[in-house]
C-alpha cells in the first residue's frame, strides 16, 4: 500500500513547491545512513544521494539534507535517486558535535523533550533541551515519561514549572496509557513531531503506542550488543495511522548545544537582567546586579543562574571560529589578554 505525501506530513508550504519539470519529483527524507538517504515520493520509497551538482553548492553541514527535509529528486526509477534540491526549512533541530552542527531533524511542528520521571529527571537537562528546541523554530513540549514508577509527580512538576514557563508539560506512562491522549493531540494530520531525550526514557515505546504496532524495537526485545543492551541508533520518520508524522531519534548522552536562544529558556533571568546597573552585567560580582539580588532574596536559585552562565559560555564558544576559540580558551586560563601575553612571552623565553 502506498501512502500519500499528505500522510507523510505534506503542508501547503511544500505542496506549492512541487517541481514542474518532468523527471523531478517532490519527496520527503525518512531516514539517513551516512551519505545515503531514504525518501518517500508519491509512488513509493527510494534510496537517494546528494547529486554532484548540489554537493558543490552546499557549503556547510547544515545545508545537507536531514530526516524530515522536503527535497526534489531525479532518477527515482533507478537504484539510487539523486537529491537535486533541499527546500527551505520551516524549522530545524541541531545539536553541537565538536565545533560543528549536527542536524537532528527538519520541518518539525513540535519537539517532544522526553524525560523520565525517575532516573533521568533533571532540571538542568530540561533547560539544555529547551534551549535547543526553542532555537529550532518548532514548539517544545516537555513529555515526562514513566509516571507509573514515580511517587512524587506533583513535586517534580512544580520544580520543572519554575524552569519552563510557557511550555506545555505532559505527564504520561506507556504502561498505564495515562497521558497518551494528550500526546496524540500533538500528532495530527500535517504535523511532524520529533522525540528527543536521553537513551532509555521511553521514546520508542511511546512511538510504538502511537503507531499502534511495534515498528521500533524497544530495549527488551532488541538484539544484544557488547554492552548487553541495544538502543535506537538512527533517526527514522514514521507515519501515524490516525494522521501526523513522528521522528524517533537516538538517545543522547550529553547534549551539546550548537546555537541556542537563552533569552527564551531563561526569560526570568533575562527580565531580571534589565534591572542590572550595567548593560553588560555578567551577574558575577558587579555592583547593582539585579540577578544576584534575586538570588540573595531567594527568588532565583543559584543552580539556575549557574546553568544559565554555563550555557552562555558554551554558546559564545560555539560561535567562534577555531582560532578565536583557541584565544578564548587561553584568555579563560590566564585571565585576560595582558596576562596571556606575559605567559606567551615567558614560554618563548623558555623555548629559546
Ligand atoms: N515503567 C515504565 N517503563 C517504561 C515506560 N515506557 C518505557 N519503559 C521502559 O523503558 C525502557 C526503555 O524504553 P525505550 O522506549 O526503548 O527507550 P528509548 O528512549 O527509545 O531509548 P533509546 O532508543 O536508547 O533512545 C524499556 O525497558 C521500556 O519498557 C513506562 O511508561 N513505564
Ligand atoms: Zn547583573
Amino acid at each position: 500500500m502506498n501512502l500519500t505525501l499528505q500522510q507523510y506530513g505534506l503542508t501547503t508550504t511544500f505542496a506549492t513547491q512541487m517541481p514542474t519539470l518532468t523527471g523531478v519529483v517532490l519527496a520527503r527524507i525518512t531516514a539517513q545512513h551516512r551519505d545515503l538517504y531514504q525518501a518517500v515520493y508519491e509512488a513509493g520509497t527510494v534510496t537517494a544521494a546528494v547529486s554532484g551538482k548540489l554537493r558543490h553548492q552546499l557549503s556547510t553541514s547544515v545545508d545537507f539534507p536531514t530526516v524530515g527535509d522536503w527535497v526534489w529528486l531525479t532518477n527515482v526509477a533507478s537504484d539510487q535517486a539523486q537529491i537535486e534540491r533541499v527546500l527551505p526549512r520551516v524549522s530545524v533541530l541541531a545539536r553541537g558535535a565538536g565545533n560543528q552542527a549536527q542536524l537532528i531533524a527538519a520541518n518539525l511542528t513540535t519537539v517532544f523533550i522526553c524525560m523520565s520521571l525517575n532516573a533521568d529527571f533533571n532540571l538542568r537537562r530540561a533547560e539544555r533541551y529547551l534551549t535547543m528546541a526553542w532555537e529550532s523554530g518548532a514548539t517544545p513540549v516537555l513529555v515526562l515519561t514513566k509516571a507509573d514508577v514515580c511517587q512524587d509527580v506533583s513535586q517534580k512538576l512544580a520544580a520543572l514549572a519554575e524552569v519552563s514557563v510557557g511550555v506545555e508539560t505532559i505527564v504520561c506512562s506507556a504502561k498505564t496509557a495515562d497521558g497518551m491522549a494528550l500526546i496524540a493531540d500533538h500528532v495530527q494530520p500535517g504535523q511532524t513531531v520529533a522525540f528527543v531525550g536521553s537513551s532509555g526514557v521511553g521514546k520508542s515505546t511511546l512511538i510504538n503506542a502511537l503507531v499502534g504496532q511495534p515498528l521500533l524495537s524497544t530495549r527488551e526485545i532488541r538484539a544484544d550488543d557488547d554492552k548487553g543492551r541495544h538502543t535506537t541508533t538512527s533517526r527514522q520518520l514514521l507515519v501515524v495511522p490516525s494522521g501526523g508524522v513522528v521522528i524517533d531519534t537516538p538517545g543522547m548522552r550529553a547534549l551539546q548545544l550548537y546555537t541556542g536562544d537563552l533569552a527564551k529558556t531563561f526569560e526570568d533571568i533575562a527580565s531580571l537582567a534589565r534591572g542590572c546597573k550595567f548593560n553588560d552585567c555578567r551577574h558575577v560580582n558587579e555592583p547593582g546586579c539585579a540577578v544576584l539580588a534575586a538570588v540573595a532574596a531567594g527568588q532565583l536559585s543559584t543552580e539556575r543562574l549557574q546553568s544559565y552562565q554555563k550555557l552562555q559560555r558554551e554558546l559564545s564558544y560555539q560561535g567562534l571560529d577555531a582560532r578565536q576559540r583557541e584565544q578564548a580558551k587561553l584568555q579563560r586560563m590566564f585571565g585576560g589578554k595582558s596576562a596571556m601575553k606575559a605567559v606567551v612571552k615567558a614560554s618563548r623565553h623558555r623555548h629559546s
